[in-house]
Order: structure tokens, then sequence, then C-alpha cells
């Protein structure tokens, strides 16, 4: 059958079989999506239409590769619907190329800063469509190591097509109808694109566009600046384009600390980005040779026309629900647009369960790849596993690299109120001294109990070190046990420790005990 053909395909090593498996299954659709009688073997298709499988996932992105290889795991057959290519934006456009980029970015960064090492800089000479063939190989060098090996041992079913919902237990692929069990829908997101007139005419960049650039853009005005717009932003300007970057909230990278928002601020500025923080754009202009943006900064000053070269948005992501048919299956949209589903993931329709970036939340590749898991798990064995996103660390991966885990400290006191303690250091540790790096941040937050609740590292290899934290929240949050563990030395997480020293030996000479040390709000 074509479409075990396809699944065969997948099995199958390496990253050109991932490119052949897409090229296959894009003719496997054709053939589904064929006229009748055009093409002989749709009479077959036809006859014998309607497909069972046990657990059905729509997607093969983090969350859907995860779900897949869980159900199959917990002795389901499965079977995974994918319109594009197996891998989602995390591998084709989203995670992976965008840290072959910075990688590259910041080597150019060393070469024009080494003076600081006392070494000659020089300006690099950069081959920016090399360099674009380059991260497409390293992209598809990690194809065959995302959670996908999985799917090749295990032997899953893959369908190429765009999937739809007919029903509470049925949807469709080209012609040919599947009756499901069990439903994990893992549709993802798209670039969102902010509702600015002229915008779209001026064609603008988004990240999934992005890596068909051959040259690179002399200007870039990046519209949002959370953290895709901050990564690009540094990456684009140490490669050498003239970046500015607009964003509407007060400051960049809104969801994280204050402090971080300032340092990478600050750090962009120093690489000669132009940072533009609660500026709207009002509206774009595209020229037969040029674009321009009429901007309006928050002081209620006139708005002002600036040019703007290339735009690129990066002003967040919707999630992909169009053309599912939602509603046929019962299954229903939340008031930000993204599938609404219980603590276990489960949907209005018990059958169906949805994961990863398409329920919103946290959209990290991570949680989605636990999403997808859970979901999938409680789906085929009737579990009730709760995804616990606020264990999840995540990275914003500038230079400094800046990790959180769990709370702010603002979130903090909105969502905890009382009895919150508030440990900072400047991250002026061994480490940072040896390689004369600025000082970075350590900020935790923790309650009353001693207990952690939420941490922002900013550092080089933030992304390390905040991972560690993960297991002291796991296991409870205790300070005093990270305190109790040696920290290699001189390492980055030795910031980790001495944040942990200092708020133990706080806490133990606080003169009359917990309120003189805690802050009541
Ligand atoms: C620029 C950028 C950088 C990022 N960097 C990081 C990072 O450093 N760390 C991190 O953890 N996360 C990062 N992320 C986030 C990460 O990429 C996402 O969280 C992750 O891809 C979500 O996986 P998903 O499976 O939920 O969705 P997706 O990866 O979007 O996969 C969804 C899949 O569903 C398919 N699909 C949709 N509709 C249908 C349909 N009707 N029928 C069949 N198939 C369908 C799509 O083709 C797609 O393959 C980044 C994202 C971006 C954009
Ligand atoms: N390192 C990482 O883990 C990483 C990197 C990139 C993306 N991601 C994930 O992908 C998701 C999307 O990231 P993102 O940065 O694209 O989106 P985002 O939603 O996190 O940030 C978008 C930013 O654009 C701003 N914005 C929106 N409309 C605007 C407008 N009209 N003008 C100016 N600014 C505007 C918003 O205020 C916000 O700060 C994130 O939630 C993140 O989880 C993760």
């Amino acid at each position: 059958m074509a479409v075990d053909r396809a699944s065969q395909m997948l099995l199958s090593e390496g990253a050109r079989h991932w490119r052949e498996v897409g090229r296959e299954m894009t003719s496997v659709h054709q053939d589904l999506t064929q006229p009748q009688g055009q093409n002989p073997r749709n009479a077959q298709r036809v006859q014998d239409a309607e497909q069972q499988c046990e657990l059905l996932v729509i997607g093969a992105g983090s969350a859907g590769i995860a779900a897949a290889a869980a159900g199959q795991r917990a002795g389901a057959k499965v079977t995974v619907i994918e319109r594009e290519r197996p891998g989602g934006a995390s591998l084709w456009t989203g995670t992976v190329p965008t840290k072959a980029l910075i990688a590259a970015a910041r080597a150019a960064h060393l070469m024009r800063t080494a003076d600081r090492f006392a070494i000659t800089p020089v300006e690099p000479q950069l081959n920016f469509g090399e360099l674009m063939r380059g991260i497409q190989d390293r992209v598809s060098a990690a194809a065959p190591t995302e959670p996908s090996g999985a799917l090749q041992r295990l032997g899953v079913d893959v369908v190429a097509g765009a999937a739809r919902f007919t029903g509470p237990e049925t949807i469709m692929v080209g012609d040919v109808s599947y009756r499901f069990s069990r439903a994990v829908i893992a549709s993802g997101t798209a670039p969102a694109m902010p509702p600015i007139p002229g915008l779209v005419e001026c064609n603008p960049l988004t990240v999934t566009s992005f890596w068909e650039l051959r040259f690179l853009p002399e200007q870039v005005t990046l519209i949002g600046g959370g953290p895709t717009g901050c990564e690009f932003a540094q990456a684009l300007a140490r490669l050498g384009s003239k970046v500015r970057i607009i964003e509407l909230a007060d400051r960049l990278l809104p969801r994280e600390e204050p402090e971080a928002s300032e340092m990478i601020a600050e750090r962009l500025r120093s690489e000669g980005v132009e940072v533009l923080t609660g500026t709207a754009v009002r509206r774009a202009i595209s020229y037969a040779h040029h674009q321009q943006l009429i901007i309006a900064g928050p002081d209620g000053a006139e708005p002002v026309t600036i040019e703007s070269g290339r735009i690129m948005v990066t002003a967040g992501r919707r999630p992909v629900t169009v053309g599912l048919d939602l509603p046929r299956a019962g299954v229903f949209l939340n008031e930000q647009g993204y599938i609404a589903v219980d603590d276990r993931l489960r949907t209005e329709n018990r059958k169906v369960y949805a994961a990863g970036d398409a329920v919103g939340d946290r959209p990290l590749a991570s949680l989605a790849e636990l999403d997808g898991e859970i979901a999938a798990t409680n789906a085929v064995s009737g579990r009730s596993r709760i995804a616990r996103h606020e264990l999840g660390p995540q990275v914003v991966f500038t230079d400094p690299e800046i990790g959180r885990i769990g709370h702010t400290e603002m979130s903090a006191r909105v969502g905890l109120g009382d009895w919150l303690r508030v440990r900072k250091s400047s991250g002026r540790i061994d480490r940072a001294i040896a390689e004369n790096e600025p000082s970075g941040l350590t900020k935790i937050i923790s309650n009353g109990h001693g207990r952690m609740v939420g941490a922002t590292v900013i550092s080089p290899r933030a992304g390390e070190v905040i991972t560690e934290l993960a297991t002291v929240l796991q296991r409870g949050g205790r300070i005093a046990d990270l305190a109790s563990v040696p920290h290699a030395y001189p390492t980055w997480s030795d910031a980790l420790w001495h944040a942990a020293m200092d708020d133990q030996a706080e806490r133990q000479t606080a003169p009359t005990g917990r309120t003189a040390v805690l802050r009541r709000r």
C-alpha cells in the first residue's frame, strides 16, 4: 500500500531520506486527492475507504512525534497524519536552525571583539549563502536524532496529507476516512501577522521564510521583541546587518524579569541594534525599491516615518486550527484561540486529546514533547497524568542567555501573594572573572518555607545552569538542598550555589526569625 511505503520510507535512516519521504508523501497525497477515475489506485482506496486506528495523531512535530512513540509503547496501533514534513517547527524553522544561526553569529562577534583577550580583532567576511546551506545540513543531520527515531523503531504508520474532522470519531485525509478510538491533536502554531495596514504587501520575512534567504539583508527591522525577535536581532547584527527591533510593550522580553529585559536591551544597543520599546507600528508602506514604517513612540509624540529595510515579523505565533473542522469533533477553542483542554490534556470530546503549541500555555519544544507523551498515555491507557509545565525550564538564547524556571518575581506575587523571598546576586563568580565576562544575574524566588518557586539566571550557558533547578524543583524545591550539593569549580553553575548559600546564611542569621527577612505584601 502506498501509505505503508511512505511509512517504510520513514523507517529508513538519514537526513536525505527525510526529504525523500517528504517527496514520496506528496506524491501519495496527490494520488489520494486526484479525482477518481484518473488514477486506478483510488478505486482500491475508496473500497476500503474507512481505515480503523487505535490512536490517531494529527501533526508530526515535537508533540505529535512524542505522542506517537508513547502511544505505540503503550500498546496502541498508531497512525500519524502530517501535512508537511515530519519534524515540525522545532526542527525545520525554529529551535534547531536558530541555534545554528546564533552559533555562527557568535563566532563573528568573537572575531570582532577578540581584543578583550589581547588578540587583534578582525572584521569577519561572511559567505551568507554558504552559512545558510550549512544550517540546512545541520538541520538535516539533526533529523534522525529527533524523537522520530523512536517512531522508526516502533513502526508507526505515517500518512501524508492534511487531516480534517468529519465527526467525533472520524477524520478525512484526502478522500480516505479514518475511524479512531482515540486521537491527539498536535497541529502546532504558525507565525502571527499583526494587523498593521500595508504589512502583508511588504512581504515581510517570518521565521518560516527567513531560511530561504540567500543574501543577508543590509538593513532589517524586526517587529516584536520576544524571544524570537531578540535572538534574531542579536544574530543578524553580529552577522553584519543594520538591525532595529520594535516592541509594543514597554520593554523587550516582557514575560521575563525586568532585569533580563534591561540587560538584553543594553547588550543589543552596545552591539549596534536600535531598540525601540513602547512603540507601535501604525502602517507599512512598500515602494519599488524600499519600504517604510510609520511608527508612534510611547510618549504620545507625533508618528514618524522610518526607512525599514527588510521587515521581519517576530510578533508571536497563532495556533494552527483552521481546516481541522474542530466543531464537527466537538472540540472547542479557548478565548485565546488555542485548543481548550483540561489539565490532563483532554478536550471536550473525551476521545480527543491535544498537545504542544496548539494548546498554548508555554510553547516550547521540550514541553510539547512532554505534552505529547502525557496526552497519548492518558488517551491509550486511561491514566490521568497531569502536564506540569511549571517544572520545565526555558531559555532565551541571546548572549548572555536567559534561563528561567517557574515564576518571575511579578508572577509569584500575583500567583502566590504573601511571604516571598527574593535573593538576587550579580553572578560575579570566579568563572565570569576568569573569562572577563560582565556580571550577570541569579535571582531565586522562594516561599516562607525555604522552597524555591522560580528562578532566573542570566549568564553564558544559563540554559545548562537553569536545567539543574528543574531537578531541585521536581524534588520539592528546597534551597537548603541546593546549598548542600558541592558544585564543580569554577563553573557557571557556581552562581546558583553561591545564591543558595547566601540565602541559607541570611535565613540563619535573621535576628527575629522569619519575619525579619521576609517581605510581606
Ligand atoms: C524561531 C523559533 C525558535 C524556537 N526556539 C526554541 C527553543 O530554543 N527551545 C524550545 O524549547 N522551543 C523553541 N521554539 C518552540 C518550538 O519550536 C515549538 O514549541 C515546537 O515546535 C512545538 O511543537 P508542536 O509539535 O506542538 O508543533 P509544531 O512543531 O508546529 O508541529 C505541528 C505539526 O502539525 C502539522 N499539522 C498542522 N495541521 C495539520 C493538519 N491539519 N493535518 C496534518 N498535519 C498538520 C504541521 O505541518 C506540523 O508539522 C522555537 C520556535 C520558534 C518559532
Ligand atoms: N529560546 C526559546 O526557547 C525560544 C525562542 C524563540 C521562540 N520560542 C517560543 O516561541 C514562542 C513565540 O516566540 P515569539 O518571540 O515569536 O513570540 P512572543 O509572543 O513570545 O513575543 C512576541 C513579542 O512581539 C510583541 N508584539 C506583538 N505585536 C506587536 C506589534 N504589532 N508591534 C510590536 N511588537 C509586537 C509582543 O509584545 C511580544 O513581546 C515563544 O512563546 C517561545 O516559547 C522560544
